[in-house]
């Protein structure tokens, strides 16, 4: 069987280059580019590239992806900074491409994916919940992508379970002290040397908490999610939002 042809944007970024290395080392990929910023974007078409994985900046995601998808080039993006604006935008150009698929991934670690489904689940059942995102301080963008999705999930869970605003009597305040709102959940962001990437959700109801918490100790955590959303998206035309869609989660 031919191998897929893979190219990685951001191939010498922290988590571009373990990808790099991931896709080297699978078994029915070959690694036909390994792009950097200024390289030329026409070596994807080039060099026959049937899937992209993009690990590159909120700034330079958008034309990457406009290029991708012009060339008919599925991608798998764990790149930041996903607006309602941005998702339309994209939404847009695939339209024009129906064959091409793309994977946005807030996360591609299993135990985040989980995290997400897990306060999603969770939400309906407590009053109170609160995210805390931690993370390297060369992080470029804050909330994380991972913190925001999960206030989102979190949000619209307690809005489907008809519930209230949660009790806050705070009635003055430090600007940031009470974190940043999205969507009615209050997100706290932690930079600090000597972490990866980590986020606590705290629920808080009558006499009890219930916290759920995971750990990225090492980019490697990413890569079964970067090599299964590969194998996949090529095969799913059209926007993907979520690794989710590609387990067996219910
Ligand atoms: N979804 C997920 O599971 C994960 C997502 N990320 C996200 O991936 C992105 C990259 O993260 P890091 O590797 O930590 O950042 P980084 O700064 O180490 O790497 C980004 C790389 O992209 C390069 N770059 C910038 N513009 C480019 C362009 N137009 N073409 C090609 N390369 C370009 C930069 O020179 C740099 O080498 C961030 O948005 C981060 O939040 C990171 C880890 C996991
Ligand atoms: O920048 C990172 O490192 C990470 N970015 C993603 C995010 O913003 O959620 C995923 C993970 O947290 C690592």
């Amino acid at each position: 069987m031919s191998k897929l042809r893979v190219a990685v944007l951001g191939a010498k970024g922290r988590i571009g280059a373990e990808a790099v290395r991931a896709v080297e080392a699978a078994d029915d990929m070959e690694l036909v580019a390994a792009l950097g910023r200024g390289d030329k974007l026409e070596t994807l078409a080039d060099t026959g590239a049937q899937a992209v994985v993009e690990l590159t900046t909120p700034a330079s995601v958008m034309g990457n992806l406009d290029f991708c998808i012009r060339h008919g080039i599925h991608a798998v993006v764990g790149t930041t900074g996903w607006t309602d604006e941005r998702l339309a935008q994209l939404t847009t150009w695939l339209d024009g491409s129906p064959e091409t698929g793309v994977l946005i991934a807030p996360n591609f670690s299993i135990g985040a994916v989980l995290t997400m489904k897990f306060a999603e689940q969770a939400a309906r059942y407590f009053e109170s919940v609160e995210v805390i995102e931690l993370h390297h301080p060369h992080k470029v963008d804050a909330p994380s992508g991972t913190a925001t999705r999960t206030a989102q999930l979190i949000g619209a869970a307690r809005e489907r379970a008809g519930m209230a605003a949660q009790p806050d009597g705070t009635t003055t305040a430090l600007d940031g002290a009470r974190g940043a709102q999205v969507d009615g959940v209050p997100v706290h962001s932690i930079r600090l040397r000597g972490l990866l990437a980590h986020q606590e959700v705290l629920l808080g109801g009558e006499g009890e908490t219930l916290t759920i918490r995971h750990d990225s100790l090492h980019h490697s955590s990413f890569m079964p999610g970067i090599l299964l959303g590969t194998r996949r998206v090529v095969n799913t035309p059209g926007l993907t939002f979520g690794l989710e869609h590609f387990l067996d989660l219910n």
